[in-house]
Formats: C-alpha cells, structure tokens, sequence
C-alpha cells in the first residue's frame, strides 16, 4: 500500500498516513510534490509567454525558443513525479496574489509569468539535487537561457512599442508634471521622455522613478534625456541623447542591447551618422523656432521632406509643433511628431493628445518613398 492510501480525502487535504511510511520515503513524496508542482508552473509560464511571441509578435522564432524549452521541461516530468501529485491536498491552491489578478499590460503580463518560470526552475534546480541531479544542472542551464529570453523578448516589445508610437511627449519641469503625463497617457500616448535640465539628482530621481512606473502602468515607454545613470538608476526603456552628449556606441555598451536609444539630428549628416551608429529612432529639428530649445536655428520643413524619403528607421518631427501646424508637417511626410509644450501646456492634455493621434493616424503619408511605418 503506498501512495492512494497513505492520504485520507475526509481530512479535507491533511494528510494522514494510515500506514507507517519511513521518514525517507515521506520526505522523498513531498520532494516529488515539490517538483511536479515546478515542473507545470514551469510550462504553464512559458506557454502563456510563446502565445505573445506566436501571435503578438509573429515572431516564429522566439516561439520555438519557448516551445523547446517546454519540450526539455516535459522530458523531466516523469510517471513517479507526476504520480505524486495531490491537487486536492494542496493548500497553496487557492493563495493568490493580488498582483496576480491585475495585469496592466502585456508587458507586466510577460514580466509576471517570466518570474513565474524563473523562480520555478529555481526550485527545481535545488530540489532535484536529492532526486537526480543531472535534472538539477539542466534547469539552472534552462533557468540562464529563460534570462536571456526574456531580455531579448522585452527588448523586442520595446521596438515594436516604439513603431508604433506616433506621438512622444517631452516633459518640461512643473508643478503637474505627474498629472500632466498621465492625463496624456489616458489619451493613448505611448512614448515618454524625461526631461529636467536644472533639478537636483534627488529630484529628478523620485520624479523618474515615478513616472517610469506610471507608464509602464499605461503600458507606455519611458525614456530619461542625456542621463544614462538616471535611466539605469530607474530601469528605464531608454535615453534620449543629443549630438552634444555620450556617443551611441558608448551607451549602447553600458545599456545593453536591449533598451532603446534616440538621437537628435539637425541635418543629414547627423541623421545618416545616427542610422550607421545604431540609434533606435531620431529626432528630426527644430522644425519651427522655439522657445523651449532657445537659440537653436529652425531646420524648416526642407529637412522633414528628407527624412521622409531617406529615412530608414524611425523618426520624430520635434520643434513648435501645435494643434495649428501639425498637418503642415504631416503634410512634408512625418507620421510621428514629438512635442513640449503643446502637451506640457495643455489644459486638456488627454484632448490634445487624441487630437494628435487622430490626425497623425489619419493622415499618414506612408506613400512617401523610404518613410518608415
Ligand atoms: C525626441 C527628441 N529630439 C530631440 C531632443 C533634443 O535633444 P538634445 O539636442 O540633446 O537637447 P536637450 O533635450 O538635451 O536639451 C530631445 N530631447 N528629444
Ligand atoms: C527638446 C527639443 N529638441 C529639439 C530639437 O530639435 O532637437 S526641439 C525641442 C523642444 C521642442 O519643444 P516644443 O514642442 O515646446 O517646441
Ligand atoms: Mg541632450
């Protein structure tokens, strides 16, 4: 008599051993509990992470990365461990969470269930030392390629985020920056920059962290300007760096491949040196003058009607873009446009904010040579 007899469903999942089981043989059921409880986590997670590659990214790839490592995760769930399994008896069933019940975006979605596989094939890494350690060394194997997955995965989010982001707010320092930021995210902003050039590092440290988290919270990127420390410090997407600040190749090295980097252009050199540097996207300005970028020489709508055309990856038309001009510059080719103050100043900032997007949606010029859509 081993295993059926040994629980008694009456206790309402206690378990009762109605036969003298030996310690080791107790111990060895509870381990084999532990392990077949891993293992379906384990796959669970990674299935629910190979749908989004399958069918959020058409990426066949990445579901095949998944698909394979759930294939090696079955090849350990063997008869005796999943013989051991005791659903009804388990009391960790009905524990949830309540983080579990609430995902905002597909991103923390991914996130929730990429922990989920980690800290699943953690355990089987640990507790299939006493059961069959070559188990043990191929989940911490599986536990180092799952990281990768993800960093790899999350950065893909990221650049598909960003292609379809056609509207990017440039904060400015003031009393509603928070509110100011989420009332434009409530209107379907996407794309996010940080931008305080006076306040102290505290400051902007408590600002930044704070806004990160409310757009990942709306599902939205959040990039930091100049500062690559600040962005590192916040876990941001990104920075924006200008012709001024840290070279592309030096970032990149310090952010790894996976985050994002911008760049501002002013002609077509800068804006052929950015593509061959590897910048995630570009600014294309000042279009108009403006005060919010003092002294700096309008490039005019000569250089969006450039970037229109040449253009390979993409790019945002920044510089006194209004409610009033926006068509003016959608009209020489920008699908995507960049603004302070006309989002920063709004009284209603989730109004503007659809009203942007509307026209920049409607009215996109995707005929235009080389524009990238
Ligand atoms: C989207 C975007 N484009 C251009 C800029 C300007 O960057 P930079 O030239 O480095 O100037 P500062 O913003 O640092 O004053 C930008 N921030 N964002
Ligand atoms: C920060 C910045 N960079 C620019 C560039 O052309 O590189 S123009 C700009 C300011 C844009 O502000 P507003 O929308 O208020 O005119
Ligand atoms: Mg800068």
């Amino acid at each position: 008599m081993k295993e059926a007899d040994c629980y008694d469903g009456s206790t309402n999942g206690v378990v009762v051993m109605v036969e003298p089981y030996s310690q080791t043989e107790q111990i060895q059921q509870v381990v084999y509990r532990i392990l077949d409880a891993n293992l379906d986590r384990a796959r669970e997670g990674l299935r629910i992470i190979e749908e989004w590659c399958r069918f959020g990214l058409n990426n066949a790839q990445l579901a095949a990365e998944c698909k394979k490592e759930r294939q090696e995760i079955a090849h350990w769930h063997t008869g005796e461990l999943r013989a051991a399994r005791n659903t009804p008896g388990d009391p960790g069933t009905d524990l949830t969470h309540p983080q579990e019940e609430q995902r905002t975006s597909i991103k923390s979605l991914l996130q929730a269930n990429f922990c989920r596989v980690q800290e699943a094939l953690r355990v089987l890494e640990e507790y299939s030392k006493l059961y069959n350690p070559n188990m043990g060394k191929a989940c911490k194997q599986m536990r180092y390629r799952i990281y990768t997955l993800e960093s790899s995965l999350m950065g893909r989010h990221r650049q598909q985020l960003l292609l379809r982001s056609r509207l990017y707010l440039v904060t400015s320092p003031g009393d509603k920056l928070i509110e100011t930021v989420e009332a434009a995210l409530k209107g379907g902003l996407t794309l996010v920059q940080y931008r305080d050039k006076t306040a102290d590092d505290t400051v902007r440290l408590q600002q930044a962290k704070k806004l990160r988290q409310l757009c990942h919270d709306y599902g939205a990127i959040f990039l930091v300007n100049d500062r690559l420390d600040l962005a590192l410090a916040v876990d941001a997407d990104g920075v924006h760096l200008g012709q001024q600040d840290l070279p592309i190749a030096i970032a990149r090295e310090l952010l790894g491949p996976h985050r994002l980097i911008g760049r501002s252009t002013t002609k077509v050199a800068e804006l052929q040196a950015a593509i061959a540097e590897g910048a995630d996207y570009v600014g294309v300005g000042p279009v108009y003058e403006t005060p919010t970028k003092e002294g700096k020489a309008a490039t005019g709508l000569e250089y969006v009607r450039y970037a229109a055309k040449n253009c390979s990856i993409p790019w945002f038309a920044i510089g006194g873009i209004d409610p009033n001009n926006v068509n003016e510059v959608i009209n020489a080719g920008a699908n995507r446009v960049a603004v302070v103050r006309s989002l920063m100043q709004a009284e209603q900032p989730t109004l503007v904010t659809q009203f942007f997007l509307s026209q920049l949606i409607s009215r996109m010029k995707p005929e235009l040579g080389m524009s990238y859509v």
